[in-house]
């Protein structure tokens, strides 16, 4: 039997960080995806007695025996079960951290251990100890900002969750899952996006479960219908960085300045509120008036980011050259490397601007903003 499920990657608007901390912010789903298939082999096949996960665009595989998956991850079944998304204990996290480094990860690729920890997390709570292998493919660049954890979260969630669904319509393309197996799969998602960013905001496994734009606030989900253009040049800094750590740094900052910090997150939270209001808005004003104001909202977003201590030098060369253009940007995800959004208002030529970016070793591309989530094809 074989599943197959895709979940896409994500733009934040506005206000990220901040909403780790209770504000509200504001994120699109966007046309890049991480792709999983699942395949359960027959009694009679070889390797069933494995479980064989396969990162096709990195091109590693790695495989560990039943057997030796069941003596590591402890398994209470009166507390494991498909319908009530657990958390992982640091204990079972340990187990399987000595589970992932038995696969003696190349030095270079040792970033991939949390998601492969929760590769091994979702499966074995979702499905249990049983043979499959997992075919795992991601357009998304890994670890900048465009959400490449959550969409995994979801994918690999929804493949997992699909593979028991009874009414398997095959051969009829991508479908989106119901209501109930979305929300299940959103929940189990947040589980998984733990254990790779620590203390996620759940913004980005939402986006990506759901699709569309969202305006996310402490849990709370506003499917946002935007009522003008929206266009983003997207430019990759390539400079490599780990949310957990820059999600704990804000963290941490907050600690010791809560007044100071409480002020910020207050400001990010009237942004994505306007921001929000303005791309809903129905009203008289005109798009170019509309376009103004979401600039100035991205421009003091970006100052409150660089204020959390979120920005980079790269993140600030993309900006002053967008700047050059007329044109503004502000990071998206954690920052500290990663990508960055510049507003590209009506009309605008970007080729000048992209090829000045690109002339400094940036890569930059545009994507379709605001479409579908999860979907599963059988
Ligand atoms: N397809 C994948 N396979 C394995 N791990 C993945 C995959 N996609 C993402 N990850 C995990 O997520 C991490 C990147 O997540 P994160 O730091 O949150 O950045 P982002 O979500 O912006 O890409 C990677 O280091 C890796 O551990
Ligand atoms: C910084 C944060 O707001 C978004 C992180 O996104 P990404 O992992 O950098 O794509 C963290 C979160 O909301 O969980
Ligand atoms: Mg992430």
């Amino acid at each position: 039997m074989e599943v197959k499920a895709r979940a896409p990657g994500k733009i934040i608007l506005a206000g990220e960080h901040a909403v780790v901390h209770g504000s509200t912010a504001v994120a699109a789903a966007i046309d890049l995806y991480t792709y999983v298939t699942l395949r359960f082999p027959l009694q009679s096949d070889d390797n069933n007695d494995r479980l064989i996960l396969q990162l096709k665009d990195i091109s590693l595989e790695f495989s560990w025996s039943l057997a030796r998956v069941k003596e590591a991850i402890p398994y209470d079944s009166s507390t494991s079960c498909r319908s009530t998304p657990a958390s992982c204990t640091d204990e079972t996290l340990k187990s399987i951290a000595v589970l992932v480094e038995e696969q003696n990860l190349p030095k270079d690729k040792i970033w991939l251990s949390s998601g492969i920890s929760t590769f091994l997390w979702l499966y074995t709570r979702i499905i249990g100890f049983n043979p499959a292998t997992v075919v795992i493919n991601s357009e998304l660049p890994y670890g900048s900002g465009l959400g490449s954890s959550a969409a995994l979260c979801v994918a690999l969630t929804a493949a997992l969750l699909a593979s028991s669904i009874s009414d398997k319509t095959r051969g009829s393309g991508w479908s989106s899952l119901d209501e109930t197996n979305l929300e299940l799969l959103n929940n189990w998602a947040f589980e998984g996006e733990k254990i790779i960013h620590g203390k996620p905001s759940g913004i980005d496994n939402t986006v990506s479960a759901y699709g569309n734009m969202i305006k996310f606030c402490s849990g709370e989900i506003t499917r946002l219908q935007s009522n003008m253009p929206l266009r983003m040049l997207i430019t990759n800094t390539r400079v490599g960085r780990n949310t957990k750590a820059l999600v704990s740094g804000v963290s941490q900052r907050a600690v010791r300045h809560p007044d100071v910090m409480n002020s910020v997150f207050n400001a990010v939270d009237s942004i994505s509120k306007e921001l929000a209001a303005i791309i809903q808005s129905k009203d008289e004003t005109s798009i170019t008036e509309k376009e103004e104001s979401i600039k100035e909202l991205m421009e003091m977003n970006q100052g409150l980011l660089q204020s959390m201590g979120v920005s980079h030098s790269s993140i600030e060369t993309v900006i002053k050259t967008t700047v050059k253009h007329k044109l503004v940007s502000k990071l998206t995800g954690a920052g500290g490397g990663g990508c960055v959004l510049t507003l590209l208002p009506t009309g605008t030529v970007v080729d000048k601007v992209v090829e000045e970016l690109e002339s400094s070793g940036f890569q930059c591309f545009t994507a379709s903003i605001g479409g579908n989530g999860a979907q599963v094809c059988f």
